[in-house]
């Protein structure tokens, strides 16, 4: 391996600013911020989430950050910390990492991720399955 995972995880530690699940509660429900899971569906559904956070499943973040894309969302245009979390925060540094390089400047991720949230014993809410219209 040119580069493991240990090494990227490395990098993107080295780089990102990371906050923990209290400073993290401190930071909820302001609207200049956005907490962002990008945990799958099916964790989501399984596990429930931050109350109020935005699904961006890991796999289409560049997708939906690049104003270019034509999966592009505005949510990641708006002026707002975007605070980037999943289930142990392996996935939320490499994101946030990626965020950064882009461009989106105003990033953090949850340091232990959604499991650390909810060690803490603060909110979660259910996120029941998208229901086809
Ligand atoms: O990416 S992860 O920390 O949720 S396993």
């Amino acid at each position: 391996m040119k580069k493991g995972y240990k090494d990227l995880l490395a990098e993107a530690n080295a780089l990102v600013e990371a906050v923990d699940a209290v400073e993290a509660s401190r930071l909820h429900g302001a609207s200049n911020v956005l907490f962002v899971d990008l945990r799958d569906p099916r964790e989501r559904e399984r596990e429930g989430t931050i109350p109020h956070a935005f699904s961006c499943p890991r796999g289409m973040l560049e997708f939906w950050i690049d104003p270019d894309s034509p999966y592009h969302k505005p949510v990641f245009a708006e002026d707002r910390l975007f605070l980037f979390f999943c289930a142990s925060g392996w996935r939320s540094v490499l994101a946030t990492k990626t965020a950064l390089e882009m461009g989106l400047e105003n990033v953090c991720h949850l340091d232990g991720g959604f499991t650390a949230w909810r060690t803490a014993g603060l909110p979660v809410e259910a996120a029941p399955a998208k229901t086809k219209a």
